[in-house]
């Protein structure tokens, strides 16, 4: 079961997701190495695949690299919930087929550590330790599709497989 991990705060920015420094490599298990440095330093030491972060509002603001979902993809994230996101990080998610949901009321609902289970057809999150569960903004069925597909070259190319 996910374990979720909370940064409470609004408006944390990629440049604490991925310190520019680490810009060197588009490498995600290289750029993993760094995910959220400049937020958490020892979060790369706590996560696991599979794991959650639950952010504040306006994540992913500031820069528009993409080098913030693969380092939170190549440390093995499988999404970020939060109440919103910054435009350009929730296309950059969409893009490469990382789950970026929104969900008024998240952080309150959960403490760091908490376990999680997300329900990504019926639209929901648990917190198994309360029982709490919160809907989130329904991810539109492209999204889906292009997640399911590992990204958006992943599902043109699917689709001009079926001559779309
Ligand atoms: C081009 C890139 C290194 C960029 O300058 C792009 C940007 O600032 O949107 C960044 O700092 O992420």
């Amino acid at each position: 079961m996910p374990t979720v991990h909370v940064f409470a705060r609004n408006h944390i920015n990629t440049d604490e997701i991925i310190p520019a420094r680490h810009l060197t490599t588009d490498i995600e298990a290289e750029l993993a190495r760094y995910a959220m440095e400049d937020y958490d330093k020892d979060f790369v030491k706590r996560v696991q695949v599979g794991d959650i972060i639950v952010a504040g509002a306006d994540f992913g603001c500031g820069s528009s690299r993409e080098h913030a979902v693969w380092a939170l993809r190549g440390a093995g994230v499988a999404a970020v919930i939060a109440p919103n996101f910054a435009r350009i990080f929730y296309r950059n998610a969409i893009n490469n087929g990382f789950l970026a949901l929104e969900c008024e009321g998240i952080v309150a609902a959960f403490q760091d550590g908490d376990p999680a289970e997300l329900d990504l057809t019926g639209g929901t999150v648990t917190n198994t330790r309360t029982g709490q569960t919160l809907r989130f903004v329904p991810v539109p069925q492209f999204a889906l599709d292009v997640q399911q597909a590992g990204g958006w070259l992943e599902y043109m190319k699917e689709g001009a497989g079926r001559g779309l």
